[in-house]
């Protein structure tokens, strides 16, 4: 493509392999490439955990924009981070849920300053190494979001949430791309180091996926010991603390039972962890609030999608039932809508993410209250 104007594009560059080739791409296409790293690592925290913001990520980074021949800032988000993604995290936790950092990162941080920042500095769009793919219909000028080519690496779970706004200066250069192929360019490309490099782990904050410890050094007076109780409220056992625990875990319940037992889910004001059989694991029906819509502009009656639980989990067949009058439910941030699944779903975890889709499309999505 030759941009006869040439369009400014911020790239987010986490150091790795992915956003490294985004703004590879970019400039081969011709853009205007500034290449930014949030710092976003927890004040107090560890420097270096290996993490998307960590001290060797910003020299990687630093190291790939000279190789290309683009300027490299790092910004300060730390406290933006911490206050509105691992607060988020640790409350999360400790009210019985089971959050989605990327998701509340994606919609504040990286989608909500870091856009305003790119733009302040006179950037047309926002990019990043997301596996997801941006249409626009020319007619009616509306955003849709779309899976990548691929659907392996597909990363739209963690994106529902951005606005037609947000997506209309978004660009993700990766999504006719797949991962293998990435790694070869990025070799190709001389950028041998990052091509190297393994996949980013799960939570970028949180060093070895241990999130009991993290929360357990913010807030230690909160874990406390309770009982695990079955559905009647009938005492099984003692646990450790409920942010050891999550919806459908069955093995590190640290009791014997005589039987499988799983966790069903909390109490929270008791401290109880409700166990049960693993047939008590399954359910038809959810309801989600604090919905974002993206193919559509909302929902009026039911509808039929195809929907996610969870990052991994495969696309179920299900209808969405707006609630009339459900902003006042417990849970509810603004409307509520049940989701009926047309086969039972296993371990439905509240606060996770629930993502609509339609064929290739993201309808929209909202967060698991039930
Ligand atoms: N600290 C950061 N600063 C700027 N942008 C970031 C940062 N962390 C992540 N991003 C952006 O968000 C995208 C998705 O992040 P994710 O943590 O899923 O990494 P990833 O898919 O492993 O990508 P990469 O290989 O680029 O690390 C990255 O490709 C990058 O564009």
């Amino acid at each position: 493509m030759t941009l006869t104007e040439k369009k400014k594009v911020v790239v987010g560059m986490s150091g790795g392999v992915d956003s490294s080739m985004a703004a590879a791409l970019l400039k081969e296409e011709g853009y205007e490439v500034i290449g930014i790293t949030l710092q976003t690592m927890p004040s107090g925290g560890p420097d270096d955990v290996g993490g998307c913001c960590s001290i060797t990520a910003i020299d990687d980074a630093r190291r790939v924009a000279h190789q290309l021949g683009i300027p490299h800032y790092v910004l300060n988000f730390r406290t933006i981070f911490d206050e509105n993604v691992i607060d988020y995290f640790t409350n999360a936790y400790l009210s019985g849920e089971t959050p989605n950092p990327c998701t509340m990162c994606n919609r504040v941080v990286r989608w909500g300053e870091f856009l305003r920042k790119a733009r302040a500095l006179g950037a047309d769009y926002l990019a990043t190494g997301h596996y997801a793919k941006v249409l626009q219909d020319p007619q009616s000028g509306r955003c849709f979001l779309s899976r990548p080519t691929d659907t392996w690496k597909d990363q739209t779970y963690m994106l529902y949430n951005l606005t037609q706004d947000q997506l209309k200066h978004t660009l993700f250069p990766l999504a006719d791309y797949k991962k293998e192929h990435i790694r070869e360019m990025a070799a190709e490309r001389g950028l041998l180091r990052v091509s190297r490099k393994p996949d980013s782990q799960e939570i970028c904050f949180i060093p070895d996926d241990d999130y009991v410890s993290f929360i357990r050094e913010r807030s230690p007076e909160k874990i406390k010991p309770g009982n695990f109780v079955d559905r009647q409220g009938n005492i099984l056992g003692r646990h450790q603390g409920l942010i050891n625990y999550t919806v459908g875990q069955r093995k590190g319940l640290g009791v014997t039972f005589g039987k499988p037992m799983f966790v069903l889910g909390f109490n929270v004001e008791g401290n109880e962890v409700i166990l049960g059989e693993d047939q008590e694991v399954y359910a038809h029906t959810l309801l989600a609030t604090d919905l974002n819509w993206i193919a559509i502009p909302g929902v009026e009656g039911p509808l039929t999608v195809q929907a996610k639980i969870r990052y991994k989990a495969p696309l179920a067949e299900a209808k969405i039932i707006p609630l009339k009058d459900s902003e006042t439910l417990p849970g509810a941030i603004g409307p509520v809508v049940r989701v009926e699944f047309t086969t039972p779903q296993r371990a439905i975890t509240p606060g996770q993410a629930v993502v609509f889709y339609q064929g290739e499309l993201v309808v929209g999505g909202g967060k698991i209250i039930t």
